[in-house]
């Protein structure tokens, strides 16, 4: 018995179908969500992100500016954008695009961004929200994730949910998220000792590491549910995730695919948030 493909592509078109109409009714309302993506320097592989994140915007009703850096920029002038952005009414979301250049510090310039604008969900205080439960903007990649288990109707409360990889982006706020809905939840590092073991027991294993097909069929457990992270870039120029696909699809109840997994949702998520910041600019903009 082969798993069940969950495919991203697909949720995504879903999800946006239904926040677009929200996205709509905002903009007859004279508030069209906007969404600024801030890029420094030119990474190739950022740089193809950033343009797909503004097309996704225009395809959602969604109003969006690039701001692009050189790499040589310096980290005020970056910070004074981000101030600027801040006060525009025209923008409720602010997306860094990350990694930043080697002489930046990320933890500034996340810092600068308005909290109520963050729609990432990067900024510190965004991050202590999240881990008391009360969370303002679910960080991109892993409210994808959630979206597509709540899709997918695959249960989280009581089941064992393995996260491999504790990246403040990716790993981490899953693991939290994971908890957040009941699950028992284990995070597996580059430190962790028999990763095989933690990983057999996962009803629900998300892997978040970038290796390519990493994770092997002997790994999973028989009709784990297993979500994919993972963008690797192949000699060949494919893309690959971090899971072994073909044999581990033979073996997991259900799979993500890469490409065409979570990277359309984590995209998809963005646009969310965006909408969603644009309602609550509104609803704050009716009181006064
Ligand atoms: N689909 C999407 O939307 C997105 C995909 N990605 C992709 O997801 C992957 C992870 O991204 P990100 O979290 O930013 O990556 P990071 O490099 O920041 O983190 C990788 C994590 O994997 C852990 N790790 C490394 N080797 C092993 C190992 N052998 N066993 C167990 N854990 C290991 C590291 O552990 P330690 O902390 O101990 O070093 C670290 O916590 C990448 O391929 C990235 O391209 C990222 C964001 C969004
Ligand atoms: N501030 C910030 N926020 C992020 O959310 C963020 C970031 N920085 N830096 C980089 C990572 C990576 N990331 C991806 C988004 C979409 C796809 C995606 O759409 N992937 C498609 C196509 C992949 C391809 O063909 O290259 C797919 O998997 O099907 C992948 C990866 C967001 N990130
Ligand atoms: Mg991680």
């Amino acid at each position: 018995m082969s798993a069940t493909i969950m495919d991203g592509n697909a949720l995504a078109r879903e999800v946006r179908a239904e926040w677009k109409v929200r996205a709509e009714r905002l903009t007859e309302n004279g508030v069209q969500p906007g969404l600024a993506v801030v890029i420094v320097g030119d990474n190739p592989a950022s740089s193809i992100y950033v343009r797909n994140k503004a097309k996704a915007c225009g395809d959602t009703g969604i109003y969006s500016e690039i701001h692009a850096f050189p790499e040589k920029a310096s980290q005020d002038e970056v910070i004074q954008r981000i101030q600027e952005l801040n006060r525009n009414p025209r923008i409720h979301g602010i997306l860094v695009q990350l990694p930043l250049p080697r002489h930046f510090e990320s933890g500034k310039i996340i810092a600068s961004i308005a909290v109520e604008k963050d729609a990432d969900g990067f900024h510190l205080y965004n991050v202590g929200a999240l881990v008391t439960g009360n969370t303002v903007f679910p960080p991109c990649t892993p409210y994808g994730v959630m979206k597509m288990l709540e899709k997918c109707g695959i249960p989280v409360e009581g089941k064992h949910a393995v996260v491999v990889g504790r990246s403040n982006i990716v790993g981490k706020p899953m693991a939290f998220m994971l908890l957040q809905h009941g699950a028992t939840v284990t995070i597996c590092t580059s430190k962790t000792l028999e990763l095989a073991e933690h990983t057999k027991r996962a009803d629900i294993l998300v892997v978040a590491v970038g290796k390519p097909r990493m994770i092997t069929a002997d790994m999973v457990k028989p009709g784990a549910t297993v979500i994919d992270v993972g963008i690797n870039r192949l000699p060949d120029g494919k893309i690959a995730g971090d899971v072994d696909f073909e044999m581990v699809k033979e073996k997991a109840g259900h799979i993500t695919p890469v490409p065409g997994g979570v990277g359309p949702m984590t995209i998809t998520m963005l646009l969310c948030n965006t909408i969603e910041a644009a309602e609550r600019a509104q609803t704050a903009q009716a009181r006064v």
